[in-house]
């Protein structure tokens, strides 16, 4: 049997650090939403015992234990004590990695309900989230695949009612950001700028950017600012053609992705714009789901 899934990625609407937990995760208050930018996930249930095999047309992407779907098929299997079966997987990758929009977490996500589903849901929600959220941070997020405000170290979800039309333009630069190092460069950072999680909630609830884009604030990205070169850089480029064009641009997640809202009546405009003047960049326009 073979069930084809979109694997779609996410943005972040303001971040915040609130704290640390024991095993050393940050805490977190942010507001993340899925936007159309997918992955193709093919998975075929071969019905006979036996392993994963994964396939994806990026060669930088691990195929064995170290691709997080095998992490999560281990991880299912070790949960419900069932006989492992061969599935054989091809991901066709279109999220970029180290990015912030979650793409490996997606895959996760997205692989782990498909297996539980096929085998009739042993796993309920809250214990599917307590056993993947140490895969990955941002796979609970995924599990539920809604507007959420997420706390914890991602594994405490409110959805969020979301009425922005906007359309989204993704930059992708052409280095990544580890979120290792995001968060280790955040313990150096003094005089952090908070987002206003409440009223980029309200923001999104009205529908009106206005009212939400002046609170985004992303703790990762200013502890970057601090030392990372290559964001410091880029920034600086953004800020430059964010002046001629009046845009804001916000990080998502650990980057090393920016993003910026734009309207329907000039999209095909700002999209040129961007795409001229940030050259070596991936420009992506996507929409909220
Ligand atoms: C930045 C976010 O993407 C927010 O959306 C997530 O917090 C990070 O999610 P992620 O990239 O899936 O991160 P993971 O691969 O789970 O963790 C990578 C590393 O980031 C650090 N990490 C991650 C999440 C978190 N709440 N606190 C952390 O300190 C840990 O050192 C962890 O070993
Ligand atoms: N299914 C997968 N798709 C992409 N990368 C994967 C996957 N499995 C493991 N990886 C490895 O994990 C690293 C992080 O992948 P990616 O950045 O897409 O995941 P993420 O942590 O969910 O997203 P991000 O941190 O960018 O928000 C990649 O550089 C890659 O080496």
């Amino acid at each position: 049997m073979i069930v084809e899934l979109k694997s779609n990625a996410k943005i972040n609407l303001g971040l915040n650090i609130v704290g640390k937990a024991e095993n050393g995760y940050h805490l977190l208050d942010m507001v993340m939403v899925p936007i159309s930018l997918a992955d193709n996930l093919s998975i075929d249930f071969k019905e006979i015992k036996g392993n994963l095999k994964i396939e994806t047309n990026m060669k930088d992407v691990p195929v064995g234990k170290d691709n997080i779907i095998s992490k999560v098929y281990k991880e299912f299997y070790r949960e419900t004590g069932l006989e492992k079966q061969m599935i054989e997987v091809y991901l066709k990758k279109n999220i970029p990695s180290q990015a912030g929009l979650g793409g490996g977490s997606s895959n996760g996500a997205f692989f782990f309900n498909a297996l539980n589903k096929y085998y009739g849901n042993p796993i309920n929600f809250q214990r599917a989230v307590e056993i993947t959220k140490e895969v990955g941070a941002d796979i609970p997020f995924f599990l539920l695949n809604k507007p959420s405000r997420v706390e914890g170290i991602g594994e405490n979800l409110g959805v969020i009612e979301n009425n922005i039309k906007d359309k989204i333009i993704l930059i992708k630069p052409d280095f990544g950001v580890s979120t290792v190092v995001a968060y280790k460069n955040y313990a150096k950072l003094e005089d952090k700028k908070d987002a206003d999680i409440d009223k980029i909630i309200e923001g999104m609830k009205s529908g009106n950017l206005d009212d939400l884009e002046n609170y985004l604030e992303n703790h990762l990205e200013q502890g970057l600012l601090l030392e990372d070169k290559n964001i410091i850089e880029f920034r600086k480029k953004l800020e430059k053609l964010g002046k001629n064009q009046d845009m804001k641009f916000h990080m998502s997640g650990s980057g090393s992705c920016y993003y910026t809202f734009v309207g329907k009546d000039n999209i095909d405009q700002i999209y040129d714009e961007i795409k001229t003047t940030m050259e070596g960049c991936r420009v992506e326009i996507c929409s909220f789901l």
